[in-house]
């Protein structure tokens, strides 16, 4: 007789299917599915969750019924982190969401916002490659640690503007992302066993959240009275305005028809650090390692990039839309390295059914976007790095094919898609351009490591080193 909720995997008594999860929880739930079936009803300690894996499922809970898994679970480091998720990423669906959403989409990330960043980007790549240039001849770089100061000094001009860039601050700024990245991606005993809240305080974890939370909060008042008092100012020869100038013109001008309160900017603002960074720099790290294990599918990108350029020195983002084959590469690694592979997780708002089963109200829905994206029923050889697949394809990650959703879909999908492929293409395509890139010394592309870090991303457990030789056009 069939149950009346989804198949489970069996439990064990108060951790529920917790130790299933293992140490890369996108892979054991993919397995799972493959045995249980693409929807699951597991047990996380004390909190039922349904588990989504296939693109048919995703549909029906992003599109179908968006409006009843539109909201978010209440996670307590979102809440002692976020200032009580007054912040967008973890806010519950409602009033206050819809506001800042808009504000997101109108005003921080909209088109044409991003594209008042484009001198930004260019500068900010210039100086990676700069950078790189410089220590060619030596061997190898470390090209993650490249990319992810990249996609940190990136953000930080974004947000804050030219002058905060002291040497000081920025050392204490990404120390501060580093913490507070940890801590969101982390396990947290109070989410799953509520009663065992007292743990959090023994083991000390409360009071390190609540000493990341008020350096976090000292530093953005800093930040926020520098803005005030016109110290940001100029962007100086960019001449645009920077986020927090953005956020305080709407504060002052009640635009939209509602006051963003301070600690609403600051919440606002860890966001567009939180979302920004981290996922950005792990697509690039990726791409960067197909290619070089790759090199017929390298030297294809390169050439597509070499001809559009002919001699010109650099990348320049009008160049971009002519270059398909690079986009095809972005987006297959997209697919196979999605950087949140199970999305974010969001929450059943009133009692539903899907395919007859029964879900409780505030339910959790995890997405499984990585077993998604490599379902043999959409995708041939899904296992293969082939970004052939996404050439002559409509196939897009903008929300409408559910067997592709690396940026999520329906109401809460990300609005920062816009601001992060104008960077992964400004920066893959000056890297590619710039640089011939080797393997170190006697590997192989079958011994470079592909294995991702513990944890809820698919960061790669170790970093990337190439060897850059640079390229005379
Ligand atoms: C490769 C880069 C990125 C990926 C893969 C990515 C992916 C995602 C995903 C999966 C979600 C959750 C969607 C859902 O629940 O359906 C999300 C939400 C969000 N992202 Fe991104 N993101 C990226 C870059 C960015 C950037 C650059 C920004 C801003 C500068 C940004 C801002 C946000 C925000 C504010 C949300 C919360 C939306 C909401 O809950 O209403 N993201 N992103």
């Amino acid at each position: 007789k069939r149950s009346k909720f989804p198949p489970s995997p069996p439990k064990l008594p108060i951790i529920g299917n917790l130790h299933q999860l293992g140490s890369h929880p996108h892979r054991a739930l993919h397995a799972l599915s493959q045995k249980y079936g693409p929807l699951m009803l597991l047990k996380l300690g004390s909190v039922p969750a349904i588990i989504v894996s296939s693109a048919e499922l995703a549909q029906e809970v992003m599109k179908t019924q968006d409006s009843i898994f539109a909201s978010r679970p209440s996670l307590e480091v979102a809440k002692q982190l976020l200032y009580d998720c007054r912040d967008i990423l973890f806010a519950p669906y409602g009033d206050y969401w819809r506001q800042i959403r808009k504000v997101c989409i109108v005003h921080l990330l909209s088109i044409k916002r991003v594209q008042s960043f484009s001198s930004i980007r260019d500068e900010q790549v210039s100086q990676m490659i700069d950078r790189i240039a410089c220590c060619s001849s030596i061997g190898p770089v470390n090209l993650s640690k490249i990319l992810n100061s990249l996609t940190n000094g990136l953000i930080t001009k974004i947000a804050f503007g030219g002058k905060f860039l002291g040497e000081e601050r920025t050392n204490k700024l990404n120390q501060l992302l580093e913490e507070s990245s940890a801590f969101l991606g982390g396990f947290y005993v109070r989410d799953y066993f509520p009663w065992l809240g007292w743990l959090g305080k023994l083991s000390g974890t409360d009071d390190r959240i609540k000493r990341s939370f008020i350096n976090w909060d000292v530093f953005l008042e800093e930040v926020i009275r520098d803005h005030e008092d016109g110290e940001s100012d100029e962007f100086g020869a960019h001449q645009t305005q920077d986020l927090v100038d953005v956020l305080l013109s709407l504060q002052k001008d009640h635009a939209e028809g509602f006051t963003l309160a301070r600690d609403e900017i600051k919440a606002i603002i860890k966001d567009m650090f939180g979302a920004a960074t981290d996922t950005t720099f792990i697509t690039l790290d990726w791409a960067m390692a197909e290619l070089a294990r790759s090199p017929k599918r390298l030297k294809r990108v390169q050439d597509e990039i070499r001809e559009i350029l002919g001699n010109r020195s650099r990348v320049t983002e009008d160049d971009i839309s002519k270059m398909n084959y690079l986009k095809a590469v972005i987006k297959e690694t997209l697919r196979l390295h999605p950087p949140g592979p199970l999305l974010l997780p969001r929450e059943s708002l009133e009692e539903t059914k899907i395919q007859g089963y029964e879900i409780p109200k505030k339910t959790r829905i995890i997405v499984n976007a990585f077993s998604i994206g490599r379902d043999p029923e959409f995708w041939e050889e899904a296992h293969e790095f082939r970004p052939e697949r996404f050439l002559n394809n409509p196939i897009d990650f903008k929300g409408n094919d559910f067997q592709f959703i690396p940026f999520g879909a329906g109401r809460r999908i990300c609005p920062g898609i816009h601001f992060a492929t104008s960077t992964l293409e400004l920066a893959l395509a000056n890297l590619l351009y710039r640089f011939d890139w080797n393997l170190p010394d006697n590997m192989s592309p079958e011994d470079l490591d592909m294995v991702e870090t513990f944890g809820v991303s698919t960061r790669r457990k170790s970093d990337l080193l190439l060897h850059p030789i640079p390229y005379k056009a």
